[in-house]
């Protein structure tokens, strides 16, 4: 008999289940789990789902030549064209080496991304409620657009390009895998794209018409890049690039933030430790780079969160050459599903696991799960590329905000997951600021 022929069939109700609630896909890994896959029969096209750690290490690391990024990047590209994020085979190699080096050493924007949380906490006050998702879009908008492109983001268009990213993703997530899209919302969808364009052809206007060689952010070095016949990026090449990383790079660190401070919130005792972590290692200073090494219940925080609630909480792959993973054989044109959000709450990996507790991480259980039991981030040769960049920026933003304030939330039950390509808080999540004495 086939090898696929074994790979369990979801149930209509189960796929129901899958598409309809985040949770859905938990309740399958429960059930599935031993098999390591199950196969969810989708209106359009059936996918596959892994259970299994050393199968996904597999998919995105050993294996990863037989697999390339799945329907979503499809739609993707529409906004961020060919750039880092969506291109394939030999353009994304030439696209990762080219940005490689902005990322490879990043302490020197540890001020840049200090400066914007101070300048934000300039227009806090005490008792005063916010969004603070939206508070945390605003910050990690400036840091990028001062970090990788040496320019403010435009005030005027904030709050435009949030609903505008938003609805944005929502509209992906409708229609992954769909073949009949409506007209209208094609219409809106142009709409929205064309406001971002806007965004990001402005930045590389006002930078053509300076000397790049006063700058040594992204925005230059993509301006200054020859490829093999000495010819320079076209002006489209370098939007997308722009484009891409404007948009991997802000929203996503801006949630992981949202749900760091929602977590916190929930729980006095973890909230009690991080500031007697921050008022003991800082001792009321700014932090600085260097401090972060000593803040380690701080990077428990954030590693717990990024487990709790992956921001990327799923990836696809799509099979371009048969190939066997674990037990079973997949052929040309299946699609995969890694869920991040399954594996970091498998009962393989973690006891517990729908409680928050950051000290799990020093536990010698956790050190010796596969690698793939915790992957926030992805793996292979697509890891995130700013891994490194959002890491230290969350835990500075976190602690410079923390030294002065305490965000309580009054509602929790108000505050809803939204899975659209990054888990974001559905209605914001309006708290309210105290002033540390
Ligand atoms: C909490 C914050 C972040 C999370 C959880 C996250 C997660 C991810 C994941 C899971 C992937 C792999 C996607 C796949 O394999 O299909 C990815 C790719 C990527 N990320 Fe991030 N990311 C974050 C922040 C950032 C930041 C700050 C930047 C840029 C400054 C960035 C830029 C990118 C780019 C360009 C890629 C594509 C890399 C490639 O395909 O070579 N990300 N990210």
């Amino acid at each position: 008999m086939e090898v696929r022929s074994k790979i369990p069939v979801g149930s209509y109700e189960e796929t129901k289940m899958f598409q309809s609630d985040l949770n859905g896909i938990i309740t399958l890994q429960k059930k599935y789990m031993k098999d390591r896959v199950v196969y969810i029969p989708e209106p359009n096209k059936g996918i596959y789902i892994l259970f299994n750690a050393e199968d996904i290490q597999e998919v995105l690391v050993t294996k990863q030549k037989y697999f390339e990024k799945g329907t979503t990047a499809n739609l993707l590209k529409s906004l961020l064209g060919e750039g880092l994020v969506t291109s394939k085979g030999h353009k994304h190699r030439k696209d990762r080496k080219l940005m490689q080096p902005m990322f490879q050493s990043i302490e020197h924007f540890a001020p840049h991304m200090i400066k914007h949380t101070v300048s934000l906490l300039e227009n806090w006050e005490d008792g005063q409620q916010r969004d603070v998702s939206r508070e945390m879009n605003e910050v990690t908008l400036n840091i990028i657009t001062d970090t990788m492109f040496g320019t403010k983001a435009d005030k005027n268009l904030l709050g435009d390009l949030r609903a505008s990213l938003k609805n944005f993703a929502r509209f992906i997530m409708k229609n992954t895998g769909n073949t009949q899209v409506d007209e209208k919302e094609i219409m809106d969808f142009r709409q929205n794209i064309q406001l971002l364009n806007q965004v990001v052809l402005s930045i590389i206007e006002k930078r053509k018409s300076e000397n790049i060689d006063n700058y040594h952010d992204l925005l230059s070095l993509l301006l200054k890049t020859r490829d093999e016949s000495n010819n320079q990026l076209t002006n489209e090449e370098i939007k997308d690039q722009v484009m891409t990383i404007f948009v991997a790079g802000h929203g996503t660190t801006a949630n992981m933030l949202s749900w760091i401070w929602f977590l916190v919130s929930q729980h006095p005792e973890v909230e009690q430790k991080l500031y007697e972590e921050i008022d003991t290692v800082l001792a009321g200073k700014p932090p600085k780079i260097h401090d972060l090494k000593n803040l380690q219940y701080t990077d428990l925080i954030i590693q717990e969160s990024l487990r709790f609630y992956p921001v990327v909480y799923q990836l696809r792959r799509k099979v371009v050459e048969e190939v066997k993973i674990g037990n079973h054989l997949f052929k040309k044109g299946d699609e995969i599903l890694l869920s991040q959000y399954a594996l970091h709450r498998s009962p393989l990996y973690y006891d517990r696991a729908d409680e928050f507790i950051p000290e799990r991480f020093l536990d010698d259980n956790i050190k010796n799960n596969p690698k793939f039991s915790y992957f926030p981030f992805g793996g292979g040769a697509r890891v995130c590329i700013g891994n490194h960049f959002a890491l230290q920026e969350a835990a500075l933003i976190l602690v410079t905000i923390a030294q002065q304030y305490k965000l309580l939330l009054h509602n929790p039950t108000k505050v809803e997951v939204e899975p659209l390509i990054t888990l974001s808080p559905k209605n914001g999540l309006e708290m309210t600021l105290k002033r540390r004495e």
